[in-house]
């Protein structure tokens, strides 16, 4: 296992380089999760230092929170109504820059965030960029009402693709399910390998109780690789090479 102080080099490195594509006055999309809060603290130093004026929307309460501490504009995503970029962490990203998402269970935010945006950008340490999706457990968040019958539609939706993992109910918080910022459940599926994500992606889709899954299917066009020297490589999709 890669010690955390070098991936925390290698997300350093990567936030530090997003933090160039930022341009005054742009409506900005803010991620969730460790890797976006560095580029939270690395933007806020920036937007402090040069002193220009960005209009930001939040994917997350804890990113609202500490964006809003470090002094930048956090404002409600209908206020601004579109954004130019977005700038998020993810759990996995494939050679597509297809992503699993969710590991914080921030993912229906950020999907909103990041298909309101003309540009989705992801940050990562080379731990995330895998050759197909799935070893990252797929979170899907759920209603609350009715979700053990909706637990049964998304078994029944895996064994059509002949995925015969089962969905969990194992985020808890203080003896409950864990609730996201919406007030919902997140199942897991520790799939291990997707074959195929877009065919898994609209099973789930079509499921009533399922909020939003952890596929992030073409809504990324760039991703920012950090290493533990500070350099980066970038990763395009190679569809736009
Ligand atoms: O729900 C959380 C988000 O999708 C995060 O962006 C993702 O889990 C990556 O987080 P981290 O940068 O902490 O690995």
């Amino acid at each position: 296992m890669t010690d955390p102080a070098i991936t925390d080099l290698s997300k350093d490195a990567a936030a530090r380089a997003a933090t160039l594509l930022v341009e005054p006055g742009m409506r900005l999309g803010l991620g969730t999760g460790s890797t976006a809060a560095i580029f939270v603290r690395r933007l806020a130093q920036r937007v402090q230092d040069e002193g220009f004026a960005l209009r930001c929307a939040a994917t997350s309460k804890a990113t609202t929170e500490l964006a809003t501490s470090l002094g930048l504009k956090v404002e409600e995503l209908d206020d601004i109504g579109w954004l130019d970029l977005t700038i998020d962490g993810a759990d996995e990203l494939d050679p597509d820059l297809n992503l699993i998402k969710g590991g914080g269970a921030a993912h229906l935010r950020e999907k909103i965030v990041a298909t309101a945006s003309d540009r989705m950008v992801v940050i990562a340490d080379q731990g995330k960029v895998v050759e197909q999706l799935g070893q990252f457990h797929l979170p899907v968040e759920v209603i609350p009402f009715g979700w053990q019958a909706t637990r049964t539609l998304v078994t029944r939706a895996l064994d059509r693709l002949d995925l015969t993992q089962r969905p969990v109910l194992q985020r808890m918080r203080d003896g409950k399910p864990l609730l996201t910022d919406e007030g919902n459940f997140i199942l897991d599926l520790a799939l291990e390998a997707i074959p195929d994500a877009y065919e898994l992606a609209d099973e789930l889709s079509s499921i009533a109780g399922v909020v939003e899954h952890g596929l992030f299917l073409n809504i990324c066009q760039l991703a920012i690789i950090g290493r533990p020297d500070g350099s980066v490589v970038e990763l395009r999709r190679e569809d736009m090479e």
